[in-house]
């Protein structure tokens, strides 16, 4: 209907249920990541609520949406800032045998067999750390790897991240924002019980606590973090990928400890093998294995990418829900 032919006591009822609704797509919109609606159609609830509010502006609250600080949709409200390192991403395989050859493509540009470094590929956000003499200045999302958002006064509220190192260094590590598993199913027992959707998985979930406007929600979601990178590796004073995870937790940053140095193919497959099996026990989530020439001076020769690292890949487990939706598949047939 519109709006002027409505009753006082009709636009009150549509108001109060434009009001609730779009407050409750506003939170699941930068709370959890995941909006049940499309952009297009919150704006249009949005436009008829600001008509609606301004012919009956006795029904406007301080609470409404359209009061809220920022006016417009509430997107993500964080301050965007620049890598000036771009934050890359991995090349993709998903079998031993292009494992294999990547490794061969590998081997052949640097012209002999090199140690790899192998680590779990966690299933989190990545983020960069920036320390000044020592202390945590600046904590920013990937974002597209150039453009990311600050999320410093979130990250100071997580444990594993300290706010100063036990060097005065003046460096930026990467690493991965992660929420354990115990935290994620505690959450969305919470979630029920509250009535909200539960997050879909825990990188949503961290995604979602991490991109918090209000960093005391943050504070109550638990995460953690492992770091796996710096550009500075001279500042760093590190040769090779694993010897900058153990200088990385000698600063007392938190790293995975379950790297491991490895340069023969059967190796690598029984250490996927391995984790593949373990992947239930782990207290956080992982996606796949990733394997790095372990030699810095090779990773600078063999370079990157606009987007990925040549002297990295990152072997891929397949889904987890996925395998049980094929699984059902086969047993209905
Ligand atoms: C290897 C890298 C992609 C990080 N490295 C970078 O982001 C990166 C950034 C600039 C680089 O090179 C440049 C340096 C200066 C200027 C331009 C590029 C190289 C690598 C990566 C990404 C995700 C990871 C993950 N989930 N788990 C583990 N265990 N390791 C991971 N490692």
């Amino acid at each position: 209907k519109a709006v002027s032919e409505l009753t006082t006591a009709q636009a009150q009822q549509e108001i109060a249920k434009l009001q609730d609704d779009l407050t409750r797509y506003g939170v699941e919109y930068y709370e959890d990541d995941n909006p049940s609606v499309e952009d297009h159609v919150y704006d249009a609830f949005y436009a008829r609520l600001v008509d609606l509010e301004a012919a009956f502006p006795q029904f406007m609250t301080p609470e409404s949406p359209t009061q809220r600080v920022g006016g417009t949709n509430v997107k993500s409200e964080l301050t965007k800032i620049t890598h000036p390192v771009p934050m890359l991403s991995l090349g993709d395989v998903f079998s031993l045998e292009e494992l294999q050859d990547w490794d061969a493509r590998t081997t052949k540009a640097l012209g002999f067999q090199s140690d790899y470094n192998l680590e779990l590929k966690i299933d989190g956000l990545a983020v960069a750390l920036d320390y000044e003499n020592g202390e945590l200045v600046q904590a920013s999302t990937r974002g597209n790897g150039t453009i990311g958002e600050d999320v410093t006064a979130n990250v100071k509220t997580i444990q594993a991240i300290p706010q100063r190192l036990s060097e005065p260094l003046t460096i930026e590590v990467r690493g991965e924002i992660y929420m354990p598993k115990k935290s994620f199913a505690k959450l969305n027992q919470q979630r029920e019980l509250e009535g909200l959707a539960p997050f879909a998985n825990p990188r949503n979930a961290a995604a979602g606590s991490l991109r918090q406007l209000d960093a005391k929600v943050t504070k109550k979601r638990e995460l953690s973090a492992f770091v796996y990178y710096t550009a500075d590796f001279e500042t760093l004073g590190a040769e090779t990928q694993s010897g900058a995870l153990q200088r990385f937790a000698a600063l007392g940053l938190p790293t995975n400890t379950t790297n491991q140095v490895i340069s023969v193919m059967s190796y690598i497959s029984s250490y996927i093998t391995h984790y593949t099996q373990q992947r239930d026990t782990l207290d956080y989530g992982i996606d796949g294995v990733v394997v790095k020439v372990n030699a810095l001076d090779l990773q600078l020769d063999l370079g990157n990418t606009v987007k990925i690292p040549r002297w990295a890949i990152a072997y891929k487990f397949p889904p987890e829900e996925a395998l049980t939706t094929v699984r059902d598949i086969e047993w209905t047939v």
